[in-house]
């Protein structure tokens, strides 16, 4: 990443093997986040979620892992409002599928693994054309909006079913901002158009990371 530690070379490497020695990489990092920073930071996301939302009435986010960018103040913010949440529920075989938050207390752990989910009535991976943004959660992105999630396919799968103009956030840390370096991008990844970090949100298009990411990219295919 930018700042201390670089990210590793996976040049020439296939994308399955690139993507997982980037997610050990990011995963070490986070590792080392200070439970007091993370708390600050919740506040952070929260605020630029908000702003990044504006007034949609749904909203499709997710319950944060330890380590992952923290969503319970902007999921408590925005319920507060009156915004209605689908959170995802997996079922048998990470089966895609969501329910509504229903507030903090309702959400638990269903199977260790898996993060906590809402209790409610559980709707079809389909609900999330009901959501008027989508917030996903992420490792990285780059300029182009690629994004690397956990490994699952589970988002992929997701942002496939819906609109082409919903707006489609990736929440991370300032650092997993890729502003130099292009994730490896596989046919059924999906790009996403924003991105929340605790400093800031921003649209890509248009933006000088995404205008930087370009110019890497058409260098590459003349390169190749
Ligand atoms: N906070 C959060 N929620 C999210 C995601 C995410 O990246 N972050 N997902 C993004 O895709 C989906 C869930 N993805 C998952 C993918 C695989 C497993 C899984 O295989 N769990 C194993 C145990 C793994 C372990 O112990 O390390 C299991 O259930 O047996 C769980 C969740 C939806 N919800
Ligand atoms: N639309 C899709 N249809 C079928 N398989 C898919 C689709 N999207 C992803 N996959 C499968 O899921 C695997 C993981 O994909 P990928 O590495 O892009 O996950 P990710 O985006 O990092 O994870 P997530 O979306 O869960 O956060 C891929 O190897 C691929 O086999």
């Amino acid at each position: 990443m930018t700042g201390t530690t670089p990210l590793p070379d996976v040049q020439g490497l296939e994308d399955e093997e690139a993507k997982r020695l980037l997610r050990t990489h990011v995963r070490a990092i986070r590792a080392q986040h200070s439970p007091k920073d993370r708390a600050r930071e919740a506040h952070m996301f929260a605020q630029h979620g908000e702003e990044a939302v504006a007034d949609v009435r749904t909203v499709a986010a997710y319950v944060s892992e330890p380590g992952e960018p923290d969503t319970s103040q902007l999921l408590g913010a925005l319920s507060g409002r009156g915004v209605r949440i689908l959170l995802p529920v997996l079922g048998p075989g990470l089966a895609r599928a969501w329910a509504y938050y229903r507030g903090e207390d309702d959400l638990q752990r269903r199977a260790p693994g898996r993060p906590p989910e809402p209790s409610g009535p559980i709707l079809p991976a389909d609900a999330i054309r009901d959501a008027e943004a989508i917030i996903t959660p992420g490792l990285a992105v780059d300029g182009l909006g690629t994004r690397l999630g956990q490994g699952a396919g589970w988002y992929d799968r997701m942002l496939a079913l819906i609109e082409p103009d919903v707006p489609t956030f990736t929440m991370v840390f300032e650092h997993e901002v890729l502003r130099d370096y292009l994730l490896p991008r596989a046919e059924f990844d999906i790009p996403i158009k924003a991105v929340i970090t605790p400093s800031e949100w921003f649209l890509l298009e248009g933006s000088p990371i995404n205008k930087a990411a370009r110019a890497l990219a058409e260098s590459a295919a003349l390169a190749r």
